[in-house]
């Protein structure tokens, strides 16, 4: 059972004690530390992301942790997205009106995984409502591997095209280092190419895309004040398209950065030792309420569909985190959904406009890297 925020009992105060120490220390660090670093966060942040919090206010990490008497703050994503996407949308009108044209986004769907369905669904419309266009090949479960390199050649070679996805996953017999090559560099999009990998990894280089779910995790954090630099992050997952580029973000931005992974012996430990958690291993409820530290910041990425005909599309999904034990230890914490999806989407519709931006050589008033 979910319970509600507010009439929880009170946390026990030494534990609290314990968090504001751990935490307070971060939140010394001045955020300052990160922005005058070199372009950490990512090309196309725009101007006021970072200050623009509008009528909400957002919690800094000590308020989050000396609120010993509630529960943890709820990251809201859905909202967050919602202001990201409504700012991008007013940078593809002006794109239009100044260049006559707006971002194009191929897309490519190979078979008809229920959840690829929805996700696919979601962000074609989330193109449509930003003014963003958008194309959709969809390809059966059996394709061959030409077919879907013909695809995506095509929207290579399309000038109306600055951004191109592969949902994820493919086929078992698709081989996705072949398919996922033959991606422009200039369109990837969901910033795969390991040259994009590379460059977040290294000091002083700046990729071209930064991968929409990490992208996503880290707004999430800077918005809602949370310090990352000099803090202990542990991230649950190392898979090429998360856990690997959420890690190299953190590192970037100056955390001291844990991977647990499949074959790590004592994850629970190594999870209660970090003050930010990031979990994307797709297994749901691992991450337990005794896994934390008390006033911890949790990120939960996983998403897993599990059936349940109740719903609209027949599914729903849970994350890693088992959050009705979660929200009684951690300092903020995303749910599932409202978490971080909608931030994925919102950074894709970002990374999108910021393709189309180079093509048409077009930089909005409101469009600079802020964090140079
Ligand atoms: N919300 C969003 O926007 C997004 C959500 N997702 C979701 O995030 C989750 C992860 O996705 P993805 O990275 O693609 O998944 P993968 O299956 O590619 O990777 C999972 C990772 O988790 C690790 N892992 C698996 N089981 C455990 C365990 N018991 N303990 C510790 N680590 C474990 C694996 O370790 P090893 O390497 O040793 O096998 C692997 O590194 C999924 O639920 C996915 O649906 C993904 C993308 C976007
Ligand atoms: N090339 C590629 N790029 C991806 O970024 C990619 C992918 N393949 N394959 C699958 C994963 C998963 N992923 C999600 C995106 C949005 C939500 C999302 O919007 N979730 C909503 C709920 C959606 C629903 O209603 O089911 C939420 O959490 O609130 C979730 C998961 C992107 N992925």
């Amino acid at each position: 059972m979910v319970m509600s925020p507010r009439i929880l009992s009170r946390r026990p105060a030494a534990a609290a004690g314990i968090c504001v120490r751990a935490i307070q220390k971060v939140a010394e660090e001045p955020c300052d530390r990160i922005l005058k670093s070199p372009s950490l966060v990512s090309l196309d942040i725009l101007d006021d992301w970072k200050t623009d919090r509008g009528s909400y206010d957002p919690p800094s990490v000590p308020d989050i942790c000396q609120a010993s008497w509630r529960i943890a703050e709820i990251i809201d994503g859905k909202m967050i997205a919602e202001r990201i996407r409504s700012r991008i949308a007013e940078e593809v009108a002006r794109m239009k009106q100044s260049v006559n044209g707006v971002p194009g986004l191929g897309v490519i769907k190979i078979g008809q995984r229920r959840d690829s369905e929805t996700y696919v669904r979601n962000k074609i419309k989330a193109c449509e409502e930003v003014g963003i266009r958008s194309l959709l090949v969809e390809l059966p479960d059996d394709c061959r591997e030409d077919e879907v390199l013909k695809a995506l050649s095509r929207y290579n070679e399309d000038p109306s095209i600055h951004g191109i996805l592969v949902q994820l996953p493919l086929p078992d017999h698709l081989k996705e280092e072949r398919i996922l090559n033959a991606v422009s560099l200039q369109k990837d999009v969901d910033g795969f190419n390991p040259l994009h990998i590379g460059n977040l990894a290294m000091r002083g280089r700046e990729p071209l895309f930064i991968p929409c779910t990490p992208k996503g995790c880290i707004e999430l954090l800077i918005r809602y004040g949370i310090g990352i630099a000099g803090s202990k992050a542990a991230v649950i997952g190392r898979s090429n398209i998360v856990g690997l580029p959420m890690f190299l973000l953190l590192q970037r931005h100056h955390a001291t950065v844990s991977v647990v992974h499949a074959f790590t012996k004592n994850p629970e430990e190594i999870t209660r030792d970090a003050d930010i958690v990031v979990s994307a291993a797709g297994v749901p409820n691992l991450v337990r309420g005794s896994w934390l530290k008390p006033g911890a910041v949790v990120i939960d990425v996983g998403t897993h569909p599990i059936e349940d005909a109740s719903q609209e599309h027949g599914y729903r999904l849970l994350g890693d985190v088992c959050y009705e034990e979660a929200v009684k230890v951690a300092g903020a914490i995303t749910p599932v959904p409202g978490g971080v999806g909608p931030m994925t989407i919102a950074m894709l519709l970002s990374n999108a406009l910021e393709a189309a931006k180079r093509t048409y050589g077009f930089s909005g008033p409101n469009l600079s890297g802020t964090y140079k």
